[in-house]
């Protein structure tokens, strides 16, 4: 077993289902409880009304506030060899920034980027999760977040070929700053984690295999 905390962060696009597997996750394997901040980003509601307008904003809101997050998780728990389930891998910084900031935005984005990420923890397993854009849609809309109401669904489709495409196994290495995490793919599409013991049993196995992999203990 490694001297610090496993670290397992859950990705996927917009309402897939993150937090709420990160919380099943965390219940059950009594660690940490890492999320992303939401509400508390003064742009995102004028970004959904005006993306180009305020994207690069957002974007640089989202990832400094991740790169402080990840900063205070390790020094706080993962350094003392205690584990953590993130809803987020910061890794979406680079997949949303990539759709909302122009060309030149974008490439200077990667190098502030590149610069902080370096330094930061990286997840050994992340559990990605995909879903059709149709089961995407209905879970934002009864979620109902009063920003999110207008959710443009070419939006979501382009987000989650995105995802496939950072997380296409040819390419982990290179997009992920060269660590190569443990990948859970699921498909959530028809799987309950919330409210079907058979599908909640399922994906803890997945996750239980993968740290038995590191060595480590769940
Ligand atoms: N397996 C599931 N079956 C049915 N509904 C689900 C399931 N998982 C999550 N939900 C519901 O879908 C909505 C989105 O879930 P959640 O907030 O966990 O997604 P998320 O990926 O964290 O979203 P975001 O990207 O916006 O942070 C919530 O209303 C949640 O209750
Ligand atoms: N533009 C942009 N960049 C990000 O890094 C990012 N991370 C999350 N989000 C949006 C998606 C959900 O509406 C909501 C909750 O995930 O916040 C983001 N939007």
């Amino acid at each position: 077993m490694k001297n610090k905390g496993i670290f397992i962060a859950i990705e996927g696009p917009i309402g897939v289902g993150k937090t709420t597997l990160a919380t099943i996750l965390s219940n059950h394997f009594n660690h940490t409880l890492l999320r992303e901040i939401v509400e508390e980003n003064p742009f995102l509601s004028k970004f959904y009304n005006d993306i180009k307008e305020y994207a690069l904003q957002t974007e640089a809101f989202f990832l400094f506030n991740r790169v402080k997050q990840l900063e205070d998780i390790e020094k706080n728990t993962l350094s003392k060899s205690q584990c953590v389930i993130s809803d987020y891998h910061i890794i979406k910084n680079l997949i949303f920034a990539g759709l909302t900031l122009d060309k030149m935005q974008f490439h200077r984005y990667k190098q502030v980027y590149n610069t902080f990420v370096n330094d930061l923890p990286q997840p050994d397993i992340i559990v990605y999760l995909n879903s059709h854009t149709d089961i995407l849609m209905k879970k934002i809309a009864l979620r109902d977040r009063s920003f999110e109401r207008q959710m443009d669904r070419n939006y979501i489709d382009e987000l989650s070929r995105e995802y496939k495409y950072y997380f296409n196994p040819l390419s982990i290495k290179h997009n992920f700053m060269g660590t190569e995490p443990i990948i859970i793919e699921v498909d959530n599409s028809n799987l309950d984690f919330l409210n079907n013991e058979k599908d909640k049993a399922f994906i803890i196995n997945k996750v239980e295999q993968a740290i038995k992999q590191l060595g480590g203990y769940a």
